[in-house]
Protein backbone atom coordinates (compact mmCIF):
# COMPACT_ATOMS: atom_id res chain seq x y z
CA UNK A 1 0.00 0.00 0.00
CA UNK A 2 1.48 3.46 -0.74
CA UNK A 3 0.24 6.69 0.33
CA UNK A 4 1.23 9.72 -1.63
CA UNK A 5 0.99 13.61 -0.01
CA UNK A 6 -2.63 12.73 1.85
CA UNK A 7 -4.30 15.57 3.66
CA UNK A 8 -7.27 14.79 6.48
CA UNK A 9 -8.30 17.77 8.31
CA UNK A 10 -11.41 17.80 10.96
CA UNK A 11 -13.81 20.33 11.60
CA UNK A 12 -15.53 22.81 9.11
CA UNK A 13 -14.85 25.84 7.41
CA UNK A 14 -13.91 28.75 9.89
CA UNK A 15 -12.19 25.78 12.76
CA UNK A 16 -10.59 23.15 10.69
CA UNK A 17 -8.03 21.39 12.68
CA UNK A 18 -5.43 19.85 10.09
CA UNK A 19 -4.63 16.44 12.02
CA UNK A 20 -2.64 14.96 8.53
CA UNK A 21 -0.30 17.56 6.45
CA UNK A 22 0.69 15.63 3.71
CA UNK A 23 1.67 12.13 4.67
CA UNK A 24 3.89 9.95 2.05
CA UNK A 25 4.64 6.27 3.03
CA UNK A 26 5.02 3.10 1.69
CA UNK A 27 3.77 0.07 3.38
CA UNK A 28 5.67 -3.09 1.81
CA UNK A 29 3.75 -6.71 1.71
CA UNK A 30 5.96 -9.12 4.29
CA UNK A 31 6.78 -6.51 6.49
CA UNK A 32 6.10 -4.94 9.65
CA UNK A 33 6.01 -0.83 10.26
CA UNK A 34 5.46 0.70 13.13
CA UNK A 35 4.18 4.41 13.83
CA UNK A 36 5.65 6.60 16.39
CA UNK A 37 4.90 9.67 17.55
CA UNK A 38 3.22 11.97 20.58
CA UNK A 39 -0.26 11.55 21.32
CA UNK A 40 -2.52 14.32 18.86
CA UNK A 41 0.31 13.86 15.65
CA UNK A 42 -2.19 11.81 13.68
CA UNK A 43 -1.56 8.03 14.33
CA UNK A 44 -5.05 7.13 14.67
CA UNK A 45 -6.16 9.50 11.54
CA UNK A 46 -3.80 8.38 9.35
CA UNK A 47 -4.87 3.92 10.50
CA UNK A 48 -8.61 5.08 9.47
CA UNK A 49 -7.62 5.75 6.14
CA UNK A 50 -5.41 2.92 5.75
CA UNK A 51 -7.80 0.96 6.49
CA UNK A 52 -10.43 2.90 4.37
CA UNK A 53 -12.80 3.32 7.17
CA UNK A 54 -12.71 6.98 6.28
CA UNK A 55 -11.28 9.80 2.98
CA UNK A 56 -8.57 11.37 2.75
CA UNK A 57 -8.90 15.81 1.88
CA UNK A 58 -6.07 15.23 -0.65
CA UNK A 59 -3.85 13.14 -1.75
CA UNK A 60 -3.50 9.24 -3.47
CA UNK A 61 -3.86 6.17 -1.42
CA UNK A 62 -3.27 3.14 -3.73
CA UNK A 63 -2.85 -0.88 -3.03
CA UNK A 64 -2.08 -3.00 -5.55
CA UNK A 65 -1.80 -0.20 -7.84
CA UNK A 66 -5.56 0.87 -7.59
CA UNK A 67 -6.38 3.86 -6.14
CA UNK A 68 -9.11 3.49 -3.36
CA UNK A 69 -9.57 7.07 -2.18
CA UNK A 70 -11.90 7.30 -5.15
CA UNK A 71 -14.06 3.96 -4.72
CA UNK A 72 -17.40 4.14 -3.60
CA UNK A 73 -19.02 3.42 -0.30
CA UNK A 74 -19.74 -0.06 -1.49
CA UNK A 75 -16.56 -0.09 -3.38
CA UNK A 76 -14.86 0.37 -0.22
CA UNK A 77 -17.22 -1.96 2.12
CA UNK A 78 -15.84 -4.48 -0.17
CA UNK A 79 -12.11 -3.52 -0.19
CA UNK A 80 -11.81 -3.91 3.40
CA UNK A 81 -13.96 -7.23 3.44
CA UNK A 82 -11.22 -8.72 0.95
CA UNK A 83 -8.30 -7.00 1.34
CA UNK A 84 -7.93 -5.68 4.89
CA UNK A 85 -7.81 -6.24 8.49
CA UNK A 86 -7.86 -4.08 11.46
CA UNK A 87 -7.13 -4.93 15.07
CA UNK A 88 -8.17 -2.49 17.78
CA UNK A 89 -5.92 -2.30 21.52
CA UNK A 90 -8.77 -3.84 23.55
CA UNK A 91 -9.20 -7.68 22.85
CA UNK A 92 -12.73 -7.45 24.13
CA UNK A 93 -13.58 -4.92 20.73
CA UNK A 94 -11.99 -7.69 18.77
CA UNK A 95 -13.84 -10.18 19.59
CA UNK A 96 -17.76 -11.53 20.03
CA UNK A 97 -18.09 -12.96 23.56
CA UNK A 98 -20.40 -15.80 22.33
CA UNK A 99 -18.52 -17.24 19.61
CA UNK A 100 -15.23 -19.69 20.06
CA UNK A 101 -12.42 -19.00 18.73
CA UNK A 102 -13.30 -21.86 15.99
CA UNK A 103 -16.48 -19.94 14.93
CA UNK A 104 -14.66 -16.80 14.95
CA UNK A 105 -12.38 -18.02 12.09
CA UNK A 106 -15.16 -19.44 10.42
CA UNK A 107 -17.23 -15.80 10.02
CA UNK A 108 -13.89 -14.14 9.52
CA UNK A 109 -13.50 -16.81 6.59
CA UNK A 110 -17.61 -16.20 5.48
CA UNK A 111 -16.96 -12.39 5.84
CA UNK A 112 -14.23 -12.83 3.08
CA UNK A 113 -16.52 -15.11 0.59
CA UNK A 114 -14.46 -18.13 1.69
CA UNK A 115 -15.77 -21.68 2.54
CA UNK A 116 -15.90 -22.03 6.26
CA UNK A 117 -13.98 -25.48 6.25
CA UNK A 118 -11.19 -23.60 4.20
CA UNK A 119 -7.74 -25.59 5.16
CA UNK A 120 -6.35 -22.15 5.93
CA UNK A 121 -8.68 -21.98 9.31
CA UNK A 122 -6.39 -25.03 10.49
CA UNK A 123 -3.49 -23.44 9.33
CA UNK A 124 -4.07 -20.26 11.42
CA UNK A 125 -4.92 -22.36 14.44
CA UNK A 126 -1.49 -24.28 14.26
CA UNK A 127 0.42 -21.54 13.33
CA UNK A 128 -0.42 -18.72 15.61
CA UNK A 129 -0.51 -21.87 18.90
CA UNK A 130 -4.31 -21.96 18.75
CA UNK A 131 -5.07 -25.14 18.07
CA UNK A 132 -5.90 -26.34 21.89
CA UNK A 133 -8.43 -23.51 22.53
CA UNK A 134 -10.04 -23.46 19.33
CA UNK A 135 -13.72 -24.53 21.39
CA UNK A 136 -12.99 -21.94 23.99
CA UNK A 137 -14.96 -18.37 24.13
CA UNK A 138 -12.84 -15.33 24.59
CA UNK A 139 -13.70 -15.33 28.53
CA UNK A 140 -11.84 -18.33 28.63
CA UNK A 141 -8.33 -17.08 26.99
CA UNK A 142 -5.76 -14.93 28.61
CA UNK A 143 -5.35 -11.60 27.19
CA UNK A 144 -2.47 -12.62 24.47
CA UNK A 145 -4.84 -15.40 23.28
CA UNK A 146 -7.80 -13.60 22.61
CA UNK A 147 -4.97 -10.81 20.73
CA UNK A 148 -3.75 -13.80 18.85
CA UNK A 149 -7.69 -15.00 17.92
CA UNK A 150 -8.21 -11.59 16.87
CA UNK A 151 -5.05 -11.56 14.54
CA UNK A 152 -5.97 -14.95 13.26
CA UNK A 153 -9.65 -14.09 12.27
CA UNK A 154 -8.19 -10.67 10.81
CA UNK A 155 -5.06 -12.72 8.85
CA UNK A 156 -7.62 -14.86 6.76
CA UNK A 157 -7.59 -14.18 3.09
CA UNK A 158 -4.59 -13.75 3.80
CA UNK A 159 -5.72 -9.28 3.45
CA UNK A 160 -3.63 -7.23 1.53
CA UNK A 161 -2.90 -5.14 4.35
CA UNK A 162 -3.66 -5.79 8.52
CA UNK A 163 -3.66 -1.95 10.54
CA UNK A 164 -3.76 -2.04 14.13
CA UNK A 165 -4.26 0.36 16.42
CA UNK A 166 -1.44 -0.24 19.87
CA UNK A 167 -1.80 -3.62 19.23
CA UNK A 168 -0.04 -4.58 22.83
CA UNK A 169 -1.54 -1.42 25.00
CA UNK A 170 -3.13 -3.31 27.28
CA UNK A 171 -1.06 -6.56 27.56
CA UNK A 172 2.00 -7.14 29.68
CA UNK A 173 5.33 -7.87 28.23
CA UNK A 174 5.00 -11.12 27.42
CA UNK A 175 1.60 -11.35 25.99
CA UNK A 176 2.61 -8.58 23.80
CA UNK A 177 5.93 -10.69 22.58
CA UNK A 178 2.95 -13.46 21.11
CA UNK A 179 1.29 -10.84 19.41
CA UNK A 180 4.82 -9.72 17.67
CA UNK A 181 5.67 -13.17 17.06
CA UNK A 182 1.67 -13.64 15.64
CA UNK A 183 2.50 -10.53 12.93
CA UNK A 184 5.91 -12.29 12.21
CA UNK A 185 4.10 -15.14 10.95
CA UNK A 186 1.09 -13.44 9.47
CA UNK A 187 4.13 -10.74 7.82
CA UNK A 188 5.49 -14.07 6.20
CA UNK A 189 2.03 -15.01 4.41
CA UNK A 190 2.47 -11.67 2.66
CA UNK A 191 0.64 -8.89 4.40
CA UNK A 192 1.58 -5.39 5.23
CA UNK A 193 1.48 -5.27 8.79
CA UNK A 194 1.23 -1.42 9.98
CA UNK A 195 0.51 -1.12 13.95
CA UNK A 196 0.38 2.38 15.48
CA UNK A 197 1.86 2.08 18.88
CA UNK A 198 3.90 3.85 22.19
CA UNK A 199 4.99 0.32 23.03
CA UNK A 200 9.02 0.33 21.93
CA UNK A 201 9.11 -3.46 21.98
CA UNK A 202 6.91 -2.98 19.29
CA UNK A 203 9.42 -0.65 17.44
CA UNK A 204 12.39 -2.85 17.73
CA UNK A 205 11.05 -5.65 15.93
CA UNK A 206 9.47 -4.19 12.85
CA UNK A 207 11.03 -3.60 9.84
CA UNK A 208 10.64 -0.06 9.19
CA UNK A 209 9.62 2.71 11.87
CA UNK A 210 7.71 5.70 10.80
CA UNK A 211 7.77 8.56 13.33
CA UNK A 212 4.73 11.37 13.21
CA UNK A 213 4.72 14.93 14.56
CA UNK A 214 1.97 17.65 14.03
CA UNK A 215 -0.05 15.54 11.17
CA UNK A 216 3.39 14.75 9.05
CA UNK A 217 5.91 11.47 8.92
CA UNK A 218 9.43 13.49 10.19
CA UNK A 219 11.53 10.54 10.14
CA UNK A 220 12.29 7.20 8.58
CA UNK A 221 13.89 4.46 10.50
CA UNK A 222 14.79 1.06 9.26
N1 LIG B 1 -13.14 13.58 15.24
C1 LIG B 1 -12.28 14.59 15.42
N2 LIG B 1 -12.73 15.88 15.39
C2 LIG B 1 -11.87 16.91 15.54
N3 LIG B 1 -10.54 16.77 15.71
C3 LIG B 1 -10.04 15.52 15.76
C4 LIG B 1 -10.88 14.37 15.61
N4 LIG B 1 -10.09 13.25 15.69
C5 LIG B 1 -8.83 13.69 15.88
N5 LIG B 1 -8.79 15.05 15.91
C6 LIG B 1 -7.57 15.90 16.05
O1 LIG B 1 -6.66 15.51 15.02
C7 LIG B 1 -5.33 15.47 15.51
C8 LIG B 1 -4.74 14.06 15.32
O2 LIG B 1 -5.43 13.14 16.17
P1 LIG B 1 -5.17 11.57 16.16
O3 LIG B 1 -6.21 10.94 17.02
O4 LIG B 1 -5.06 11.09 14.76
O5 LIG B 1 -3.73 11.47 16.87
P2 LIG B 1 -2.96 10.21 17.51
O6 LIG B 1 -1.53 10.38 17.14
O7 LIG B 1 -3.64 8.96 17.09
O8 LIG B 1 -3.15 10.39 19.06
P3 LIG B 1 -3.18 9.24 20.24
O9 LIG B 1 -1.79 8.65 20.31
O10 LIG B 1 -3.56 10.03 21.46
O11 LIG B 1 -4.24 8.25 19.85
C9 LIG B 1 -5.39 15.92 16.97
O12 LIG B 1 -5.15 17.32 16.98
C10 LIG B 1 -6.83 15.64 17.36
O13 LIG B 1 -7.26 16.50 18.38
Amino acid sequence: MRCDEVERSYGSAGSLVPALRGVSLTLPRGSITALVGPSGSGKSTLLRLLACIDRPDAGRIRLDGVEVTTLSRPGRVRLRRRQLGFLYQAPADNLLDYLTVREHLQLGAALRGLPKRDPQLTSLLDRLGLADRAEHRPRQLSGGEQQRTAIAFAAIGPPAVLVADEPTGQLDHTTADEVLAAFRVLATTGVAIVAATHDPAVADRADQVLRMRDGAVVQEET
